[in-house]
């Protein structure tokens, strides 16, 4: 295939509820839609999940388009690709900024899925029907409200729940939690909200039957990690630190985690992140695949992934009518009984809504080369 055109459109998504972290508040979502067109006509969509504000990593929905528009399309446009792989060694000269990267590798994905005539969960290797999905709840205004809503996502059949800690709201939220929900599949995600001073605090997690702890420490840090590890029972799961299957091969290396969240963004792209899959499934450790409360092109993304066999813990991959109004899909992500069913038909197994899209996109602008 051969990229001829690239059209990117700004979004700005109203979300149902804000999400709030140890960082801060995103309480609408702002997102670049990418239509990328081959020489056949052929089109593929991706979708960038960097926030507005670099908090989470340091990229921003600005940065991510600065990255495409100075140097990641001109890098691609009019080359000759006979598969998505290449696109990160296109991109090879370039560091870093992986969300940036893998919203126009994920279009191409799609693209060489619908050219090759399957569903793109086949074209990554991925063999199964159905998927499993947990729940990613905010930081609330108290711990009745955060109970309230476990007990409505528990009853709606999400397989975990996953909440959010900070230093002054950990133990005692996750100790109400445990005491209301004796056997539920419960992990706390930190988002390097703690240093090793506070050992004695996360120790006091390992009381709780917790699946995990993810990013306790500084996301550029795994030897604490490693130190960490080894005083807790809990397994780590690194997400911030893992940006490339090199981070994965040293923290694993090093006792780092038991655990990795995949995200496709944070990696870089979707054959990044299959290798970060297969390299941690050679070395015995389980891995998911994180949300960026993607929309659902994105959202398409991570289900095909998942799809993968290594992926046996449940993902953050809620649907559409968690967080929008109005998917910017057709039929929208729908999760049953706690799981996705991965769809089989051809490509991204679900269809841009133009109408939907325009109704959000605040700019757009064309790009030929
Ligand atoms: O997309 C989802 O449903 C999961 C959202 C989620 O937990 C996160 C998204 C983005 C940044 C973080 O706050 C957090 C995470 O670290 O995994
Ligand atoms: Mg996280």
């Amino acid at each position: 295939m051969r990229i001829e055109e690239i059209t990117i459109r700004h979004l700005k998504m109203p979300m149902k509820a804000p999400f709030t972290t140890s960082f801060g508040t995103v309480a609408e979502k702002e997102l670049l839609l990418l239509e990328v067109k081959d020489a056949s006509g052929t089109i593929g969509w991706g979708e960038t999940v960097a926030f507005v504000a670099p908090w989470y990593t340091e990229e921003t929905l600005k940065t991510t388009w600065h990255m495409l528009e100075d140097f990641l399309m001109p890098a691609l446009l009019h080359k000759d690709i006979a598969h998505p792989d290449e696109v990160s060694t296109l991109f090879a000269t370039i560091r870093r900024n992986g969300m940036a990267k893998a919203s126009i590798e994920g279009a191409v994905w799609d693209i060489y899925a619908q050219q090759t005539k399957q569903s793109l969960a086949h074209a990554l290797g991925g063999s199964k029907d159905l998927i499993d999905v947990g729940i990613s709840v905010g930081i609330q205004s108290s711990t009745e409200k955060l109970l309230e809503l476990i007990k409505v996502y528990v009853e709606k059949g999400y397989k975990r729940v996953k909440v959010k800690i900070k230093p002054g709201y950990d133990v005692e939220v996750i100790r109400a939690i445990r005491a209301a929900f004796p056997n539920l599949p419960l992990m706390a995600d930190a988002n390097s909200a703690y240093t090793l001073n506070d050992i004695e605090v996360l120790q006091q997690l390992d009381a709780f039957n917790l699946l995990m702890i993810e990013q306790p420490l500084a996301a550029d840090d795994i030897i604490d990690h490693a130190k960490l590890q080894k005083q807790l029972k809990t397994p780590i799961c690194l997400d911030e630190s893992i940006t490339s299957l090199e981070d994965a091969r040293k923290a694993i290396e090093l006792g780092s985690c038991g655990v990795i969240n995949i995200k496709i963004g944070r990696v870089g792209g979707i054959t990044e992140a299959k290798k970060i899959h297969d390299y941690c499934q050679q070395h015995a450790i389980p891995v998911w695949c994180g949300g960026m409360l993607e929309a659902g092109i994105g959202r398409a993304h991570n289900i095909a992934l998942t799809a993968l066999s290594n992926f046996v813990l449940p993902g953050d991959t809620a649907g559409s009518s968690h967080y929008w109004y109005e998917d910017i899909v057709t039929p929208e992500i729908v999760v049953e009984d706690g799981h996705i069913r991965v769809p089989q038909s051809i490509g991204i197994g679900y269809q841009p809504n133009l109408e939907i899209i325009d109704k959000l996109t605040i700019s757009k602008k064309v790009y030929k080369g």
